[in-house]
């Protein structure tokens, strides 16, 4: 059976994704990995949040959970006001397209689409008119109305993740989730699309979330939320360079505290 998402807040509502104590764990029960212990998490409509924390402390775990590309073991996700949890495949997987975006690390183009086919691939699979002047605004908004008609494989790593952008935003979803987004590129590609995600939320009230381990590619968002061992471990506002350092380093100083001390 089809569950219909259950409306949790009013239509209108400022919040754009909230976590309720979801917990992954990974593994059988003698072998268990738990990835995410409880997250409770509420994001803004219109905000920009950096997930940052030490390798393996359950970022990933948290996009792909909180983008319903996985599903958490216990607790709830809620996208816009739309409890995205439960309900079967089928229907998490026409919410997604409708809702979410997703910018991956190594881009995941299709390489024998052209830039624009690529660009509007999320509409044709949602079955959603598609539009020439839409594909060339969105594409003009990224600089690469002129590269259109080109293949993935003709355009530089910065190139090809401006182009993952505007197939993220061609939707115009409730969030998009960004997993690493500039870890593969150059510095100067890196501040493109960076510029990029915060223009999207600055300029047109996206809510964009993005895993980084790089303190540079924080700053660029309003708030980083911390995570050590599956758990969140506090948040910044108004980040800068030096004190996202500063606290990840000091979350690494806890985790290998813990470490040593065979907690
Ligand atoms: N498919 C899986 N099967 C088993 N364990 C997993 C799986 N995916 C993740 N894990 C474990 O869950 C924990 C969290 O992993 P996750 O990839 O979310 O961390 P991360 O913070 O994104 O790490 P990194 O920064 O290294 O990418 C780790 O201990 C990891 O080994």
């Amino acid at each position: 059976m089809v569950r219909r998402p259950r409306r949790e807040t009013p239509v209108g509502s400022s919040e754009a994704l909230r976590l309720v104590e979801v917990t992954k764990t990974y593994g059988d029960a003698e072998n268990a990995v738990t990835a995410l212990d409880g997250v409770n998490l509420s994001l803004p409509a219109g905000s920009f949040t950096a997930v940052m924390g030490p390798s393996g402390s359950g970022k990933s775990t948290l996009l792909q959970c909180a983008a319903g590309l996985d599903r958490p073991d216990h607790g709830r996700v809620v996208v816009d006001g739309e409890e995205m949890t439960g309900g079967s495949e089928a229907a998490l997987t026409k919410f997604r397209r409708q809702r979410i975006g997703f910018v991956f690390q190594q881009y995941n183009l299709l390489p024998t689409l052209t830039v624009a086919q690529n660009t509007v691939l999320p509409l044709k699979l949602a079955g959603r008119r598609v539009d020439r002047a839409r594909t060339e605004e969105i594409l003009a908004g990224v600089g690469l109305a002129d590269r259109m008609e080109h293949h993935p494989d003709k355009l530089s790593g910065g190139q090809r993740q401006r182009v993952a952008i505007a197939r993220a935003l061609v939707t115009e979803p409730s969030v998009v989730f960004a997993d690493e987004p500039t870890g593969a590129l150059d510095t100067r590609s890196a501040r493109d699309v960076l510029r990029l995600l915060q223009g999207s939320v600055r300029l047109h009230g996206r809510t964009v979330v993005m895993v980084t381990h790089d303190p540079m590619a924080a700053s660029y968002a309003d708030s980083v939320v911390f995570l050590a061992d599956g758990r969140l471990a506090g948040q910044l506002n108004a980040p800068t360079v030096d004190a996202v350092a500063e606290r990840l380093a000091h979350l690494g100083d806890s985790v290998n505290d813990e470490m040593q001390a065979g907690v």
